[in-house]
């Protein structure tokens, strides 16, 4: 007995002490990435005090602005040749770098203008320029662009064929046919000897003139997007130092931009940062109902109410068979839509892209498939059926749309059971939860900016939203609720399970919290008791763990680093509740009233004068809504409804508009009056001729 009861006591602590070295380690990772996240703050901090712009760009020494003599030439092909009138931010000063010889890094925002950085200096330059690039699509769209503007570019890839290669080939060697621009993959690079050898002697003829990288935050196994081919990109500067490179990229924060100077041998390169604010893109997060189809109807009512004109926009799913069923049901609902997704036949994917370019498809419901380099500019919206994995791929799939700089919006549904189905894909990349957790904290948000998200990502010091968010635009009462003893009787039970060695997902926890706490699952909703985990699990007060099954992975909860602080009450749990969320399920029929119709005038007519504001971001329709039903009927009043800022902005118009409702609305009231009036005169007059009438209602003797 005695030595049974020290063998179990022994298991146990064996147990307990492989739970504390996971937990120890799982600490020291995250002290890490603290640590990351410090020395970024702290070169932002420099940055903002010292008052550098953030889009400063190289050392103060050199000064690419000043007047170069390749000027007029460069201004005559930007204008003549790619009919663009004037530089956007940054665009002349990477081209003189690139044109003076140096290495360049361009980190600019999606729809930035990175390929004339590139594509400019490959004319002016002479000889031949080598451009890699991740995507056959984006290859495709360049070298089609490129050569309807008569300019000699082609591409070496896997359907590329094989007359076109001899052409290439023989055009590298020999460099009698004009080759200014060549486009290939990666894998060429890294797997093609004979691609290698006839570069080599393009390079030895003096004839290989620049090299880029686009989507260069590929390099790096920190990027949202690595691919292991660009890792052997590095062979380029190695085999060709003289030839000037330059790496470009929408999404790279501090470390994935220190990663890919060192992955391509560009030590002294030149930075170019532009902000990666879009301050055209307007940002929202939904509430996703559970409910049947509500999101797809939700989805069709807002495509339908504020793009009926058949602007183009994309929806992303999370899975291929989402996708097909997306699709369809927005088809039912007469919105012309179609898929896309990896698993489909080349041909067939070409086909809907292309009638999706050409708009003779609205809506293109896609994967992160449809991904890099989709170069519609007139892209007006980009909605989420699910949360992206991380901000920065969250930022490059919103960053689709709106690429020619007028309006556009971006929103995404979320729910928190969406998150164990992102974690269990990512878990196993380097820092995939936390980049996951990031997003969520992001949609989690009722009060902070979207676009301050993505400034404090990026380790960018913030700038003024204007508005462009749901959180910004939208005044509504958000409520902090201290959640703390419904908290702990979540982490009591997980540890309770996980003491029974039982294992349970984050569904499990809610079903088995409602049916042990009855009294609780009157009031919270299941949609409310995952919120709750889903916040405690990127709180740290719960764990994700994963375990493989042959078809899936499944994503546990487990006590978190930061349990025992809750449970000993030195941790407080907060939530945020808002009116907003109220106002949208109070929704009122899609046929406004009179005085919301011209309400919604109004603001069609602020937004059209004001040009790069939305409709919506000057009054919501739920605050139409909220106007029209209160009908305020002074500025004081005004601002409990839409706040401070919008009142002093449209206030008096929206009063006028109002003042001018009640009018009319009186002259139709007395107008119907009379009208009631004659008519209930000349009914009576009809009826005491025919009959004597029976009986009379109090109704009839009052009119
Ligand atoms: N100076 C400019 N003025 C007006 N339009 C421009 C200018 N430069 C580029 N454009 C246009 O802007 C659009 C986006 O350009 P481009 O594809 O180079 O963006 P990008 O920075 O590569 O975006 P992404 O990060 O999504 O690849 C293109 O239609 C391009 O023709
Ligand atoms: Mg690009």
């Amino acid at each position: 007995m005695e030595s049974e009861a020290i063998q179990d006591e022994l298991q146990s602590l064996e147990l307990e002490i492989n739970d504390v070295q996971g937990q120890i380690s799982a600490l020291i990772e995250h002290q890490d990435r603290l640590y990351e996240r410090k020395s970024e703050l702290k070169t932002l901090l420099k940055a903002v005090t010292a008052g550098t712009p953030v889009a400063s760009s190289c050392p103060a020494v050199e000064n690419w602005s000043e007047p170069f003599e390749w000027d007029s030439r460069a201004d005559d092909i930007r204008f003549n040749m790619f009919g663009i009138s004037k530089y956007r931010a940054n665009q002349r000063e990477i081209i003189n770098a690139v044109m003076a010889g140096r290495d360049v890094l361009v980190i600019m925002a999606a729809g930035g203008g990175k390929s004339l950085c590139y594509q400019l200096p490959a004319i002016l330059r002479g000889g031949t320029t080598l451009v890699v690039s991740p995507l056959l699509s984006l290859i495709q769209d360049q070298v089609m662009g490129l050569a309807a503007l008569g300019i000699s570019a082609y591409m070496l890839t896997s359907t590329s064929g094989k007359e076109n290669e001899k052409f290439v080939y023989k055009a590298l060697e020999k460099g009698e046919d004009d080759l200014k621009i060549l486009y290939v993959t990666p894998e060429k690079v890294s797997k093609s000897k004979r691609f290698m050898s006839k570069l080599e002697k393009c390079h030895n003829a003096g004839r290989l003139s620049l090299i880029s990288i686009d989507e260069a935050h590929c390099c790096s196994q920190w990027g949202h997007d690595f691919r292991p081919d660009y890792k052997n990109l590095s062979i380029l500067k190695t085999q060709f130092p003289k030839v000037p490179m330059v790496a470009l990229t929408a999404t790279a924060t501090q470390k994935v931009q220190n990663d890919l100077i060192e992955m391509l041998h560009i030590p002294k390169c030149v930075k170019f940062v532009s902000s990666v604010n879009r301050p055209n893109l307007f940002y929202s997060v939904r509430e996703k109902s559970l409910v049947g189809k509500a999101v797809v109807d939700e989805i069709a009512e807002f495509i339908r109410e504020s793009y009926s004109n058949n602007e183009s926009g994309i929806v992303y799913c999370f899975s291929r068979k989402e996708c097909e069923q997306i699709a369809g049901e927005l088809r039912e609902r007469g919105i012309s839509a179609d898929y896309y997704h990896a698993e489909m036949d080349v041909n067939l994917r070409e086909k809907v892209h292309m009638r999706w370019s050409k708009n003779k498809l609205q809506v293109i419901v896609g994967t992160v498939a449809f991904g890099m380099g989709i170069n519609k500019p007139d892209v007006r919206f980009v909605i989420h059926h699910s949360l992206s994995k991380s901000m920065e791929t969250y930022y490059q799939e919103s960053g689709r749309a709106g690429r020619d700089g007028l309006p556009s919006e971006c929103v995404l549904f979320f729910r928190s059971g969406d998150v164990p189905r992102q974690s269990s894909m990512v878990f196993y990349e380097y820092s995939g939860l936390q980049n996951l957790y990031d997003i969520v904290r992001y949609c989690q948000s009722k009060t902070k900016c979207r676009r301050s998200a993505f400034f404090r990502h990026f380790g960018e010091p913030s700038q003024d939203c204007n508005g462009m968010c749901d959180n910004c635009a939208l005044s509504s009462e958000v409520k902090e609720v201290d959640v703390s003893d419904l908290a702990k009787l979540v982490v009591s039970m997980v540890q309770e399970m996980q003491a029974k060695d039982q294992r349970v997902t984050m569904l499990q926890l809610g079903d088995k919290l409602r049916t042990k706490h009855k009294d609780l699952s009157a009031e919270l909703k299941r949609e409310e008791i995952e919120h709750l985990v889903i916040k405690l699990i990127v709180d740290s007060v719960l764990k994700e763990e994963f375990q493989h099954t042959p078809y899936s992975t499944n994503a546990y909860v487990t006590m978190g680093p930061l349990a025992n602080q809750l449970l000993q009450g030195r941790k407080t749990i907060k939530t945020e509740t808002s009116s907003r969320q109220m106002n949208k399920k109070s929704k009122r029929s899609s046929s406004l009233s009179g005085l919301e119709s011209k309400l919604d005038e109004l603001r069609k007519e602020i937004s059209a004068a004001h040009g790069s504001m939305l409709p919506h971001t000057v009054l919501s329709t739920q605050q139409i809504g909220l106007i029209s039903s209160q009908k305020p009927d002074s500025l004081q009043e005004l601002e409990s409804i839409i706040g401070k800022l919008k009142t002093d902005k449209y206030g008096d118009k929206i009063l006028k508009v109002m003042r001018h409702d009640a009018v009319s609305e009186q002259h139709v009231e007395d107008a119907t009056k009379d009208e009631t009036c004659k008519r209930r005169s000349s009914k009576r007059a009809k009826t005491q001729k025919d009959v004597v009438l029976l009986e009379s209602s109090e109704e009839e003797e009052e009119a």
